[in-house]
């Protein structure tokens, strides 16, 4: 489990900033461990500002809400530039579903790290068809703390790193849930994209 570093506690001058990025495929956990870590935050008495892109109204416009039903308030941004003039009071700044945000959400993060807060972020590390999503990967270059979160292949209980589309779509930006998704290991994820039926191929 991530232990965070406490070092809130030195004067503002002194205070250095760092990035966390939580990532991983869908119904991994990564909403779960945000909220976690944010909420341990509140408790530390520390200013936390939570952020997420406003095309993600999957379940809630404001909240952020995780496949397992906590949720936690944010405010929806356009652009990642916008988290700036809203976090300026923040110790501690969170974002979910960073996959979605512009690509200069990594300089935002940059900068509100050098600014000494903490940042915590997460997304999507690939897209429905196993290619790196957006500036996830740039953003776990620059962390200092990256946690890598897996889910349950429900095909065969292995883990899973896979975000399976089970709707015909290529559009990469595609909002869903169980409707649209499920979870695979890379045996069934290969399989599932050979358009091999499952029916057949596991008994
Ligand atoms: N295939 C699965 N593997 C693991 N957890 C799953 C799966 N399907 C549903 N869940 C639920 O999803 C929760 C994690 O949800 P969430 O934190 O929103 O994940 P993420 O943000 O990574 O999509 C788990 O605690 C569990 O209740
Ligand atoms: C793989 C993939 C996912 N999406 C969408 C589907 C969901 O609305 C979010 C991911 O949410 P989660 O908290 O990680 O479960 O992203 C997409 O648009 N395109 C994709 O390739
Ligand atoms: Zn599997």
């Amino acid at each position: 489990m991530f232990i965070e570093p406490s070092r809130h506690r030195e004067p503002p001058h002194l205070r250095t900033g760092w990035i966390e990025v939580i990532a991983g495929s869908m119904f991994s956990g990564k909403t779960e461990e945000l909220i976690r870590r944010l909420n341990r935050a509140r408790i530390a008495k520390l200013n936390v500002g939570i952020f997420k892109p406003s095309l993600d109204t999957r379940y809630d416009v404001n909240d952020i809400v995780s496949h397992n039903a906590s949720a936690i308030a944010s405010t929806p941004v356009p652009q990642a530039a916008d988290i700036l003039p809203l976090a300026t009071e923040c110790d501690v700044v969170g974002i979910d579903e960073a996959q979605f945000f512009d690509p200069n959400v990594v300089h935002v993060c940059h900068q509100l790290a050098d600014q000494g807060k903490r940042v915590i972020v997460a997304g999507l590390d690939m897209d429905f068809s196993g290619k790196p999503f957006g500036c996830i990967p740039q953003l776990m270059a620059i962390a200092e703390f990256v946690t890598k979160v897996h889910a349950i292949c429900v095909v065969c209980g292995d883990v899973a790193h896979y975000s399976y589309r089970l709707v015909p779509s290529q559009e990469r930006v595609l909002l869903g849930e169980t409707d649209s998704y499920e979870a695979r290991c890379r045996r069934c994820f290969n399989l599932g994209t050979e358009a091999v039926h499952r029916e057949w191929v596991y008994e």
